[in-house]
Formats: C-alpha cells, structure tokens, sequence
C-alpha cells in the first residue's frame, strides 16, 4: 500500500468583476461572479513542493479582470472560453481550465422615457450560470471546449393545477393524497451545448422562457413529472442541447388545519409555507445518442 496524491484542481474562486460599458453617455454594466480552476499534472506543486509549473491564483484574478477589458462580456459563455484558452496557452502543465461564471442582472432606473443613462437597480431573483471547461486536445489539435448553461434560484409557483397521490405506502406514510395543491421550487438547471456556434444570449432567454412556460401551462402529477416535461421541450426547441439537469426543491405549503376553529373554513386558501425539511427531486433529461461528457460536469456539484 501507498498513499498517493488524487484528483487536484486549483485557481481563483469568486472574483467580483463589473464590467460598465461606457463608450457613450449610455453605460451598460455587466456583473460576474468569476471562478477558475485548471486541472492537469500539478503533482509537484503539492508532494515535493515545487511550484514552477503553477500559475498562481493571484495572476489568474488578474487575467480575469484584464480579460474584462481586453475581450469583453458580450455574454459569460463568451468570456469564460476567451478566458480558459489564455489559461491553456500560458499553463503548459494545465490539461483543462475549468471557468464557472455566475451573472447578476441590473436594469435601469425607470426614470425619463427609456431608464437612467447610468443608474441601475439590481434585479432580484434567479442568477445566469455558466461553467466552461477547455480540455487540451492532443499535439496540434484544437482543445475541447465544453459548455454548461443555466440558472439558479428561479423561484416558481403556481397555486392550482397540480396534485400528489396513487404514492406507495408504508406503515411510516401520513400524508393525505393532495388533488390539487400549492407546486413551487427554487429552481436550479444546467443545460450542455454540444457547440460553440451558438448566440448565448437568445439561447438562454429562450430555455428560461421554456422552463416557465412548461411550468406554467402543463398539468402536474409531481415535481418529478413536470421537471421532464420541462426538460423535454428544452431539447426540443434546441438541437444543439445534449442534456438538461435539475436540481429543484419542493418548497412545501401545507394547507392550515382550521378544524379548531368550527367558523373558519379551508378551501386551498391558507397555507402554511415550510422552510426545512423539503423534498429535493433531481433529473437529468438527455438525447440517448449524446456522448456523455464527464469533463463538462467534474467539480459542478449539486445534481445526481
Ligand atoms: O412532487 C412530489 N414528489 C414527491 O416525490 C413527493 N413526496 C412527497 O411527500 N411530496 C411529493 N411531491
């Protein structure tokens, strides 16, 4: 037996960087939440100390604010390839460079005709994702780039058609057969594009737009079942998405027990809207003809 070093990743987590636009009085700003990570043969750096094939956190921070300049945001799907092919090309050791990127939306502050030039108010709610992973290809060739879109925390509710029975039953199981009740999560999805020829920005308003409409307009036997209605219609509007994965919580609303109360009756109007514990359902919706793709999800953790 000996004791061996495993699978190592390193790089900069969590740099804040905001990008204003500000080539007219009009600004746009653009706000990231940057994380980058690269792989491959960093075995000295930890059993026999030597750094000289590290390319310190400190200069990939760097990198990722001068590429803030230097390429620019036209979308984080963008940006976050621009960036992990400058990590490949100036880290010889790195095999991939991994960059996830979350995005926080500002509008304009609603004043005069069409929002302040260059004040903004920040949007509440869900979050852009992504996480792009360049995977060195052999001598010569191009490196794999492997892109993962998404969002978090869309907070979706609908207040009648969905129901939750025929379940199995044990010895353990009190919960009454619900006809129809409260549905709603906190959203979190991730979806792989199989290319890079892909304009970002529509693609993901237009899965956003699937997500809510599937959710708004499909009758629900459970979480699990509208999460694959979901899932399927966003492979079918695009060819170019290989799977979808979800990871949603079912943020329970228990219908308040007024039998105490002889004068007041519940007809699915008062409910009670729990915190913990909460069911967590996970799924993963994909073409069967896909090639799986593990280097696109190492260290994205969160889904089954
Ligand atoms: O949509 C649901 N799926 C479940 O698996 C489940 N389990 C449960 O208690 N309530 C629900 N609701």
């Amino acid at each position: 037996m000996s004791i061996v070093l495993g699978p190592n990743q390193y790089g900069k987590a969590e740099n804040r960087v905001v990008r204003i636009t500000r080539d007219t009085a009009r600004h746009e700003i653009t706000d990231l939440n940057v994380s980058t990570s690269l792989r491959g043969d960093f075995a000295d750096a930890h059993v026999t100390g030597d750094q000289s094939k590290i390319l310190p956190t400190d200069t990939q921070k760097n990198t990722a604010f001068a590429y803030a300049k230097k390429h620019g945001v036209s979308s984080p799907e963008d940006y976050a390839l621009a960036l992990a092919g400058r990590f490949l090309d100036a880290t010889p050791a790195a095999t991939s460079a991994r960059i996830e990127v979350e995005q926080y939306a500002w509008d304009r502050i609603p004043v005069g005709e069409s929002g302040h030039d260059h004040a903004f108010v920040r949007r509440g709610g869900d979050t852009r994702t992504t996480v792009v992973t360049l995977e060195r290809g052999a001598e010569g060739a191009a490196p794999t780039p492997h892109v993962i879109s998404g969002l978090k925390d869309l907070v979706v509710l609908k207040s009648t058609g969905s129901e939750f029975k025929g379940y199995l039953r044990d010895e353990y199981t009190t919960l009454a057969e619900a006809d129809d009740r409260i549905l709603a999560t906190s959203l979190v999805a991730r979806w792989r594009h199989t290319s890079t020829d892909v304009d970002w920005n529509k693609t993901y308003d237009s899965v956003r737009d699937t997500l809510l409409e599937l959710f708004a307009t499909t009758y629900s036997r459970a979480l699990q079942e509208t999460l694959h209605l979901m899932g399927q219609a966003v492979l079918e509007r695009h060819p170019d998405i290989a799977e979808i994965r979800f990871s949603a919580p079912n943020k329970h609303h228990f219908l308040v027990d007024f039998s105490a109360f002889p004068d007041v009756d519940n007809h699915g109007e008062v409910f009670i809207a729990a915190d913990r514990p909460y069911g967590l359902i996970e799924a993963t919706v994909l073409r069967d003809d896909a090639p799986a793709a593990p280097e696109a999800w190492l260290a994205t953790p969160g889904f089954c």
